[in-house]
């Protein structure tokens, strides 16, 4: 954790999260903050834990173990883990989007806007009386809902479609109405799970412009979990990074994108083949990195990732003692740290690269040209390809090396 900043500069806190679904560990003491007014990506393979994260957050599941504070901009706090459900929304003001869009298909734009603020409509009416005879409290309360969405409307560019049908719009079309149904609520924290999912590169931008728009002119913070690298590489301000349920990585995109755990763990190859792979791909900066251990000043830290504790080859499921084995070699990430462990036991290895890693070049041109390369190893591994996602898929497909 910075121990400069204090507990109000994060609107969220996680800490030791643990979820068991029976004898799978989905996480595992998992911790990480994210900042106020800040976009935070949660990133990782497919079957990573970031859904369930995200569950556990919005009150869909009561994690097995640890604690998930939101700190409110009143000052206010609340231990999300423990409160019921229904108040997560209400009171400690998290909203949601799903991977799967959840609108009101028959119902018009507008009127998807206004059933998000049916809590605030229902109080505004004496639960019914007030609005049945039209009191002006009520009245007033109506204009403001319509009023507030009209304005995110706006904000999505869909102001011109806004008494059409849901379900005539096109899918990032519907994609930002979630987001902009999300907005009505006035959430303090809003989480998107996969927003970009199937949107095509205009809607991407669309889409970014929207996320944008919100964390530069409302107080709202954003977490996001997301497989578009375009995307999370050109928003986020911080990325969180799964594998297996642990947090392998933890920065800003620039760092997160060259550690050679992430890199690792996205390629999901056989152990012998990840040099032969970044060879391919021609990073040669991350391949100095992988033969020396990650450089201290890219990625994880001392302090952030290794609050999660290493990544281990079993997990002990504590309370019928049973074990969950993972297999080994199963998480690249931990192979790329016992590989860089190794070498620098070797003290002839060590001073080489020293001086090699300080030429180390900017990120960006690099994930560009990689991205195309890294589902040359999907296909290799096996993996069942589904469009962008092609090279998180292996890594998920070997989550079979669990016995
Ligand atoms: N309700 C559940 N019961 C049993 N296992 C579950 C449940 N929910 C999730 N899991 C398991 O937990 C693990 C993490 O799943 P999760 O959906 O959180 O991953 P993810 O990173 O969101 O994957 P994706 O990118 O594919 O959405 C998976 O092995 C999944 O099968």
């Amino acid at each position: 954790m910075d121990v400069q900043a204090s507990q109000s500069d994060f609107i969220l806190q996680v800490e030791h999260l643990s979820m068991k679904f029976g004898g799978l560990v989905a996480i595992g003491d998992l911790s990480f903050q994210a900042r106020r007014g800040e976009i935070t990506a949660l990133i990782g393979p497919n079957g990573a834990g970031k859904t369930t994260v995200f569950n556990c957050i919005t009150g869909f599941y009561k994690p097995t173990e640890g604690m998930i504070t939101l700190n409110k901009r009143d000052g206010s706090t609340y231990l999300l883990e423990r409160l019921p459900n229904h108040e997560i929304p209400a009171r400690a003001n998290v909203a949601r989007t799903f991977q799967n869009i959840r609108l009101f298909s028959g119902m018009t734009l507008l009127e998807n806007l206004l059933v998000a603020q049916h809590n605030k409509l229902m109080k505004a009416s004496g639960y019914t009386f007030l609005g049945l005879f039209g009191f002006p409290s009520y009245r007033q309360a109506s204009a403001e809902s319509i009023e507030l969405a009209r304005h995110w409307l706006e904000k999505a560019d869909l102001v011109d479609r806004a008494d059409d049908p849901a379900g005539d719009l096109p899918y990032g079309a519907q994609r930002r109405l979630e987001i902009a149904r999300a907005m009505c609520t006035g959430p303090e924290l809003l989480c998107l799970d996969e927003p970009a999912a199937g949107l095509n590169p205009k809607e991407s931008a669309s889409l970014n412009q929207l996320l944008n728009d919100i964390k530069n002119n409302t107080g709202t913070s954003i977490l996001l979990i997301e497989h578009d690298m375009s995307v999370v590489m050109q928003i986020s301000d911080h990325v969180v990074v799964l594998e297996y349920g642990r947090k392998i990585s933890d920065g800003n995109p620039q760092s997160v994108r060259t550690d050679p755990r992430v890199i690792a763990a996205y390629l999901g190859v056989d152990d012998e083949e990840v040099e032969t792979v970044l060879t391919e791909v021609g990073d040669e900066d991350v391949i100095e990195q992988l033969d020396t251990g990650p450089d201290s000043a890219h990625g994880p830290g001392n302090s952030a990732s290794m609050m999660a504790g290493p990544v281990s080859d079993s997990v002990e499921h504590a309370d019928e003692g049973e074990r969950v084995t993972v297999s080994k070699g199963a998480s690249k990430a931990a192979q790329v740290d016992a590989r860089a462990a190794s070498v620098a036991s070797k003290p002839t290895a060590a001073a080489k690269p020293a001086a090699k890693r300080s030429t180390a070049k900017a990120a960006p041109k690099k994930m560009a040209a990689k991205a195309p390369a890294a589902k040359a190893p999907a296909a290799k591994a096996g993996g069942a390809s589904k469009g962008k996602e092609a090279s998180a898929k292996p890594a998920a497909d070997k989550r079979g090396g669990r016995k």
